[in-house]
C-alpha cells in the first residue's frame, strides 16, 4: 500500500455478506478517495475468518471477515452499516467510542433505537437515512414541496414496491416521504398515517397519509407519491434499478462526515438539499 493510499479515511463495512454489505464491498474497494480496513459480519456466519473478496467469488481483497466490531472499528474513521436495527443500536456505542463516523442506511428502526443512536452522537457523527441516493433525497424535497402547495383535497398516498426478503414496511424511504409530506402539510405523520388498510375500513378520512407496501422478486425499490384530488392526478415516482446507488451515498456520506462535529446528521445535509 503506498503512502497516499494509508492517509485515506479507512471503512469498515458491516453486514458483508449482505445484499447492501456486498455492494458497499465492491464500491468502497473501487474507490480512490477511501479504504476498506475491515468487513464484520454477525457471531457464527459462514464468511467469519475468509477473505471478503474469496467470500464474494471473486479476486483476494486483503481484509478478512471478522465478527470483532471493537477491534475493526479502532481502526476505521468510518463504519457503513446496512444490518438490522438491534445490531446497528450496538455498533453505534462502539463507533463513537472509536470516534468514527457511522453512516446507517438500516431501516425499521423504533422509537427506542433512535434514542439510543441520539445518545451515541453526542460523541461522534452519525449520517443516517431510509434511502442513500441522491434521486430520493431530492424526491423528498419534492414531496414537501407539492404537499405545501396543495391542501387536504388532495389525498396523499404512498406506494412503495421491494424484493421478496424486505422485512419491514412501509419502508424507510416511504417513511422519509410520508414525513416530507407531513412537514408540508404542517402536521405530524404519527397523527395522520394510514397504513395496513385492510376489510371494512371504512371511507378514506380527509388529510390522512396512506401507505401500501408491494413485494416482490428482486425488486430494488420503487416509491410513489400520489396526490390524489377530483378530475386529477399527481404521482411523483422515483425507481431504483441497481443497489450501486445507495452504496455510492452512503461512502458520499462517510467522507462528508470526516470533518464534522459530533451530532445526527441527514443525506439532505451530505447532498445540501
Ligand atoms: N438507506 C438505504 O439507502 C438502504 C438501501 C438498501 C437497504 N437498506 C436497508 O439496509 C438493511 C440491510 O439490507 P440488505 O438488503 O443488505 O439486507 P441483508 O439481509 O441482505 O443484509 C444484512 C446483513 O447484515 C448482517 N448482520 C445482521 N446482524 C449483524 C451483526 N450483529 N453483525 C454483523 N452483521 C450483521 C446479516 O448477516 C446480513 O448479511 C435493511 O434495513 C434495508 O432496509 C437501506
Ligand atoms: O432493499 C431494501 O431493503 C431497501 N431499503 C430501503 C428502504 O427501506 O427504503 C431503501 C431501498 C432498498
Amino acid at each position: 500500500m503506498s503512502e497516499t493510499t494509508m492517509t485515506l479515511p479507512g471503512i469498515v463495512i458491516t453486514g458483508a455478506s449482505g445484499r447492501m454489505g456486498q455492494m458497499l464491498v465492491r464500491t468502497v474497494s473501487a474507490s480512490n478517495q477511501a479504504r476498506l480496513v475491515a468487513c464484520l459480519e454477525r457471531p457464527g456466519h459462514a464468511w467469519i475468518g475468509q477473505d471478503v473478496g474469496i467470500a464474494m467469488g471473486g479476486p483476494v481483497l486483503g481484509v478478512t471477515v471478522s465478527d470483532d466490531p471493537l477491534e475493526a472499528f479502532s481502526k476505521a474513521q468510518a463504519v457503513i452499516d446496512f444490518t438490522a436495527p438491534q445490531a446497528t443500536v450496538e455498533f453505534a456505542a462502539l463507533a463513537a467510542q472509536a470516534r468514527a463516523v457511522h453512516v446507517i442506511g438500516t431501516t425499521g428502526l423504533e422509537a427506542a433505537h433512535l434514542a439510543r443512536l441520539s445518545a451515541a452522537a453526542r460523541h461522534a457523527v452519525i449520517v443516517r437515512a431510509g434511502n442513500m441516493s441522491l434521486g430520493v433525497n431530492l424526491l423528498v424535497q419534492l414531496t414537501r414541496k407539492v404537499a405545501e402547495a396543495l391542501d387536504a383535497d388532495f389525498d396523499i398516498e404512498v406506494v412503495e414496491a421491494h424484493h421478496r426478503h424486505k422485512v419491514d414496511a412501509p419502508s424507510g424511504t416511504a417513511l422519509m416521504l410520508g414525513e416530507a409530506a407531513a412537514a408540508g402539510r404542517g402536521v405530524n405523520l404519527a397523527e395522520v398515517s394510514d397504513s395496513g388498510r385492510d376489510g371494512i375500513t371504512g371511507a378514506r378520512g380527509r388529510g390522512r397519509i396512506g401507505f401500501a407496501a408491494i413485494r416482490g422478486g428482486d425488486i430494488v425499490g420503487e416509491h410513489d407519491v400520489i396526490f390524489a384530488g377530483e378530475g386529477e392526478r399527481i404521482v411523483l415516482r422515483h425507481v431504483a434499478t441497481d443497489r450501486t446507488i445507495f452504496a455510492r451515498g452512503a461512502l458520499r456520506a462517510a467522507l462528508w462526515g470526516q470533518d464534522r462535529e459530533p451530532g445526527e446528521y441527514s443525506m439532505a445535509d451530505v447532498l445540501g438539499l
